[in-house]
């Protein structure tokens, strides 16, 4: 048995089935995966529910990464894997930084920590309390939104605080619903896995779970980087009218221009109607889809 790319298996979150790309080294199988064209790997860690990163590599000793402390990593692995091919494959962007670096995620990071983030250099995913979340990197939704964080941060670069930081957290939001292609509904498959049902956002109703969906319901607060998880709402609103109206299809093209070309890191939610008509205009002309996003905006008070 000599070093080198392997194919393994393991059980997710949920307890679902899934190939992982794999590598030997030394006798271990290790979530190291480096089937892609990239410069770097697809790489996944244990923080052993400490918060030392990356902590340790995740490793089986027979490549069947089955036992129920290996599902969060798992799925760490298989949806950045998932991820990573759905920039690559829809705009030819390698990796966040189009440039083709290794993805690294740590999973188990803290105690039953209710969330997860991108910290610059790497996804963390906690593993929840059981009650709020189950392990964050068991959606699909999540891991999307996480490393569309680093994709914005080498990109548009928006700041993470108020209209910025709230434009910010959309884009992630709204990517997530590109990736997982499935359901308006945000985290839905971690979010109190003891009910079926609900989710931590919803990109066409934002009020049913507590943010706004128009301009004359911005929240004004300290709290939370200026309310960036709630006032996203309200971009969130005007993305999903985008995509009701044009489709997915043009409209992640229309968002990945406007991200990539025309946002920057002050931009607030009138540049980004702004961004979104140019890139609109730019890939479609002055027609139905210019002014399905034109109405998009104006629908939540943004002009
Ligand atoms: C360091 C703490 C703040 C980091 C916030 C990260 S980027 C974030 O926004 N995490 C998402 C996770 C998520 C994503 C999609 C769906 C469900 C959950 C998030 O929304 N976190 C919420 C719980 C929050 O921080 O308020
Ligand atoms: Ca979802
Ligand atoms: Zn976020």
């Amino acid at each position: 048995t000599d070093a080198g790319a392997a194919s393994g298996y393991g059980y997710g979150v949920l307890g679902d089935y899934k190939e992982l790309n794999t590598y030997l080294s030394n006798g271990s199988y290790f979530l190291y995966d480096v089937t892609n064209p990239m410069n770097g790997v697809i790489e996944t860690f244990t923080a052993e529910n400490g918060t030392y990163l990356p902590g340790y590599r995740s490793s089986d000793s027979n490549n069947a990464f089955t036992s129920g402390n290996q599902a969060a990593a798992v799925d760490a692995h298989a949806y950045a894997d998932q991820t990573y091919d759905y920039f690559y494959n829809t705009f030819g962007r390698n990796s966040y930084d189009g440039n083709g670096s290794s993805i690294r995620s740590t999973v188990h990071y803290g105690s039953n920590y209710n969330n997860a983030f991108w910290n610059g250099q790497q996804m963390v995913y906690g593993d929840g309390d059981g009650s709020t979340f189950a392990p964050l990197s068991g959606a699909l939704d999540i891991v999307a939104h996480e490393l569309t964080h680093a994709v914005t941060d080498y990109s548009a670069g928006l700041v993470y605080q108020d209209q910025p930081g709230a434009l910010n957290e959309s884009l992630s939001d709204v990517f997530s619903v590109f990736v997982e292609r499935e359901d308006y509904l945000l985290g839905e498959d971690a979010y109190t896995p003891r009910r079926s049902g609900d989710a931590l956002r919803s990109l066409s109703n934002p009020p049913a779970y507590g943010q706004p969906e128009h301009m004359d319901d911005y929240v004004y607060t300290n709290a939370d980087n200026g309310g960036v998880h709630t006032n996203s709402g309200i971009p969130n609103k005007a993305g999903y009218n985008t995509i009701e109206s044009i489709g997915v299809a043009k409209a992640e093209k229309i968002y990945y221009r406007a991200l990539t070309v025309y946002l920057g890191a002050y931009s607030n939610f009138s540049d980004a109607r702004a961004a979104l008509l140019q890139s609109a205009a730019d890939l479609y002309g002055n027609g139905s889809e210019y002014d399905a996003v034109a109405n998009a905006w104006s629908n939540v008070g943004v002009y």
